[in-house]
């Protein structure tokens, strides 16, 4: 590998590709869009400088090494290439000559002396080598192009050495009796930084400087040329060897009998080296640049072709010289070493097969020729040349311009796709959050305000330029306390709880924290409602249960329906739905969650509101007595029976609703005959004979696990799929526990207006309302509030009297108080004695309290014996 002569810096590569496009050999990599340069493969014609706008590439400099030679002992040599006349322009040959010895340089040579030396040597070759084609050239770059890329053409090469080193060995010879000579090559081209390191040439030419770089070295000393006195060159006097900057310079200096031709230029040399035929006898004088006056390195404001005319205009003037030794002399003494070797320097890159190129240009999406567009903005002539560079691992897929324009076209339309979709389900979103009748409110998650809606202002009676920042103010300032958000934050759940507005509102409020994957809270949403509002609503809503429908003994005992959690609603939504049609309902949930409520909505609210609803407890009558409760009885069917005999619930019920509940109480031989009536429609009175038709609906309701006592044997299985037709469980309390302030609310209601008392519950009442776990569900809950209402002194219901009025500690049930230090495993134990003593107490049955202690019932059952002891 050659010395690393140009190299980009990193990272101001900006993507242009120019240097990729300007390089004839394309020995740039772009690797994650930076173009590097690939050594190898580089011939150093210095193209990517010329055309990098960035200032990307950076050449090796030869400054410090030869002001090193200056500073020190050596007797140091310059030697001028022969187009430093357009570089130094306006200054005179001879002012250039005393500046460059200002700097330190003991002699000033032209190297157009060993462009003549060559050129005399190039002329006994070829007096020599009649027959052959012969490529000439004092241009390095070209033979870089030749070496490592066209080594086929290397017998084709003139094997004679460029005049920089023939200069080079004229100068040693011409110093042979001076120790520690050092000489330096001034020239435009880049290229010889790299042939004086070739090991044929060692040590002819010692470094080599642009002529930037010889400008800078005078910038630095405050070498002014144009106030230099001229000096006399240190070379022998030439003339026609300066024309070799020019095309066809060297050519001017022979007269071969060969034919000859001069080619110059990238293209016309690309042009040559890749159709190259042997022509017989012809001498090409080639030169990659448009000649060396069209260098890298130049660094000369004029036209090129001024360029050419200022050499021209030298090569015709005597120049004074103090060296008297001749061309001739010196040639003879050093002809014998003029010959130089090429090397076949080829460094070849993996060539895809077709099938390899078309899948690389199908990824580009170009599938047939006329999809090829050949713009060349990604630097390669061809779409085809591209695709076979990405395949070498030189350039990348992302570097066709059409394609990236497609690509961003089809994300943009995407994006925009997309944009509108967001756009209008924010929209959307807005517009239901601003229609919930719900104030919302949203805070990131150190409890900012984001947003707000319009209900939540109303609610809570802010203006929008008194909405503080953070919730924090909110609470602080008492417009609204507690805040719900803050503790949702702090408490990493969702929290209910009962908040007191500054105008005397009391509000309902549910935060829902939202958190990232990392667990972090992201934002909270608040849900708010008036409870004065809540109240107002379900007064609309019961509207159900007016009287006048009702056609039996239930019908002014009909409540209110109080309920806003989704579980609640969601089994209201089922009987609403059903209310018309005549399936068979099963109701099922603990005791005191509604099922009779519910019942009662379904006949007030369905097609058979103007039938009769008949409710029986199967668990209350005695066995004896409920078939003919069910069915009836005939005049005398059995001592004791009424003289005119009695019509059943089942008759009573006709075209209305008969609705069983407790049904897990009726007697298995009851089941039967509840079973056969149901499907025939028809039932017999004890003791007639003639079966009566009868149109009933029936619901049924319990708080038993039918499908388990189906499995146990206690109950029909025939009778629990005729009944188990729309099932509607009602949640407990304690799993909708939004319910509870509006139910206690209601309930206080309720029992003010019976007893004509006038009590409130405080805040921390409704709050303790909230805590407790309500086993006995609605029913506990409003037998509660009627004690409470009753019984307590004050007009205010604290949440002392509530504990004390259900016999529980606070927060016994959320939080486990530790009083005092004391071991893990006692401390555990007594956890479990009291858990166990609680669950006993309040379920009996080891099954549930398995159940809702989340232990096996086995294991219930060896841990009571454990504490029992
Ligand atoms: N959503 C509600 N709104 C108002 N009052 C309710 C509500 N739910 C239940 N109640 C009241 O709670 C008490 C118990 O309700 P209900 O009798 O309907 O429960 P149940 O589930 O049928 O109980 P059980 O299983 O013991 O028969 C009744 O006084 C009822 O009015």
């Amino acid at each position: 590998m050659g010395l690393e002569i140009v190299r980009t810096e990193p990272n101001k590569c900006r993507q242009c590709y120019s240097c990729v496009r300007n390089c004839p050999v394309k020995a740039v990599r772009i690797k994650d869009g930076q173009a590097e340069i690939i050594q190898t493969r580089c011939i150093q014609c210095g193209n990517c400088i010329k055309h990098c706008s960035q200032n990307a590439k950076k050449v090796i400099s030869g400054i410090e090494n030869t002001s090193g030679f200056l500073n020190s002992r050596y007797y140091t040599v310059a030697c001028l290439a022969p187009s430093f006349i357009a570089s130094f322009y306006p200054a005179t040959p001879l002012q250039v000559v005393a500046a460059t010895k200002k700097l330190g340089f003991a002699e000033v040579w032209e190297v157009a002396a060993g462009a003549e030396i060559v050129a005399r040597h190039t002329q006994a070759f070829l007096s020599q080598h009649k027959q052959g084609t012969y490529i000439n050239t004092a241009c390095p770059a070209l033979v870089n192009l030749i070496e490592r890329h066209y080594p086929a053409l290397i017998p084709y090469l003139s094997p004679i050495v460029s005049p920089m080193i023939a200069t080079g060995m004229m100068i040693r010879y011409a110093l042979r009796h001076k120790n520690n000579v050092r000489i330096v090559f001034i020239g435009p081209c880049i290229a010889k930084k790299d042939e004086i390191h070739r090991l044929e040439f060692d040590g002819t030419i010692d470094d080599v400087l642009t002529f930037d770089e010889l400008k800078q070295m005078f910038n630095d000393r405050n070498i002014n040329i144009s106030t230099c006195h001229e000096e006399a060159w240190d070379s022998p006097a030439v003339s026609k060897g300066r024309l070799l900057p020019l095309p066809s310079g060297f050519s001017k200096n022979i007269k071969p009998a060969h034919g000859q031709m001069a080619i110059d230029s990238k293209e016309n040399i690309l042009g040559l080296v890749k159709n190259f035929n042997s022509f017989g006898a012809y001498f090409i004088d080639a030169l990659l640049c448009h000649g060396c006056i069209e260098g890298p390195k130049i660094d000369s404001p004029l036209p090129v072709y001024q360029r050419g005319i200022l050499i021209d205009q030298y090569s015709r003037y005597d120049m004074p010289t103090d060296n008297d030794m001749t061309l001739e002399e010196i040639y003879k003494k050093i002809s014998d070493r003029l010959y130089r070797n090429y090397e076949n320097k080829a460094a070849l890159l993996p060539y895809p097969s077709e099938r390899e190129i078309q899948q690389i240009l199908a990824s580009t999406g170009k599938c047939s020729l006329s999809d090829e567009l050949n713009c060349g903005a990604c630097g390669y002539d061809s779409c085809r040349d591209k695709a076979i560079a990405v395949y070498q691992g030189i350039a990348e897929i992302e570097m066709c311009l059409p394609y990236l324009i497609n690509r961003k076209n089809a994300l943009l339309s995407q994006l925009s796709d997309k944009l509108n979709e967001i756009s209008s389900l924010n929209n959307e979103l807005n517009g239901l959050v601003e229609c919930s009748y719900d104030g919302m409110m949203m805070t990131d998650g150190q409890g900012n305000i984001l947003r707000t809606n319009s209900a939540w202002k109303r609610i809570v009676g802010i203006l929008d330029e008194q909405l503080p920042d953070n919730v924090a103010e909110l609470e602080n300032k008492r417009i609204i306390y507690p805040s719900a958000t803050l503790l949702a934050i702090k408490e990493k759940r969702r929290i209910t709880v009962l908040q007191q507005c500054q105008s005397g509102r009391q509000l309902i409020a549910t935060a829902n924290p939202i958190s990232d994957e990392n667990g972090q809270i992201t934002r909270v949403v608040v849900n708010i409602r008036a409870i004065d509002e809540l109240n107002k609503l379900q007064n609309k809503w019961v509207n159900y249960n007016d009287n006048s429908s009702s056609a039996d003994t239930v019908k002014n005992t009909v409540p209110a329906l109080i309920g806003n959690s989704p579980s609640f609603i969601k089994a209201l939504n089922i009987a609403y739905e059903v209310a018309d049609v005549d399936s068979t309902v099963l109701l099922l949930g603990e005791t005191g969650v509604g099922k009779d409520i519910i019942a009662h909505f379904i006949h007030n609210t369905g097609s058979r509101k103007n039938g009769p609803f008949v409710k029986i407890n199967c668990g209350a009558i005695p066995e004896t007595l409920i078939e003919s409760e069910l069915f009836g009885y005939e005049t005398g069917a059995f001592t004791g029976a009424k003289r005119d005999g009695k019509q059943g619930l089942f008759e009573a019920a006709d075209h209305g609703i008969l609705f069983l509940d407790e049904i897990a109480e009726l007697p298995m031989a009851m089941q039967v005959k509840l079973l056969q009536a149901i499907q025939e429609k028809k039932i017999t009175r004890i003791g007639g004979i003639k079966p009566l038709d009868v149109d009933v609906r029936i619901i049924a309701a319990t708080n038993k696990d039918l499908a388990t006592m189906v499995k146990q044997g206690t109950f029909r299985a025939d009778l629990y799929y005729r009944i188990n037709v729309v099932p509607i469980t009602i949640p407990p309390l304690r799993e909708r526990i939004e319910d509870i302030v509006p139910l206690a609310q209601y309930f206080v209601k309720q029992f003010s207006d019976k007893y004509n008392i006038d009590k409130q519950l405080s805040i921390d009442a409704y709050a303790a309302l909230n805590e407790y776990d309500w086993p006995g569900n609605v029913r506990e809950l409003e037998n509660i509030i009627e004690r409470l209402m009753v019984t307590t002194k004050g007009d205010i219901i604290t949440s002392e009297d509530i504990w004390t009025c259900i016999g529980e500690q606070p927060s016994a049930r959320s939080t486990v108080k530790v009083n005092d230090i004391m071991p893990i495993k006692e401390a555990v134990e007594e956890v479990e004695r009291q858990l166990l003593q609680m669950a006993h107490k309040r379920y009996k049955s080891t099954y549930k309290m398995a159940e809702c202690l989340d232990i096996d019932q086995s294991t219930i059952v060896r841990k009571l014996k454990k504490y029992q002891n």
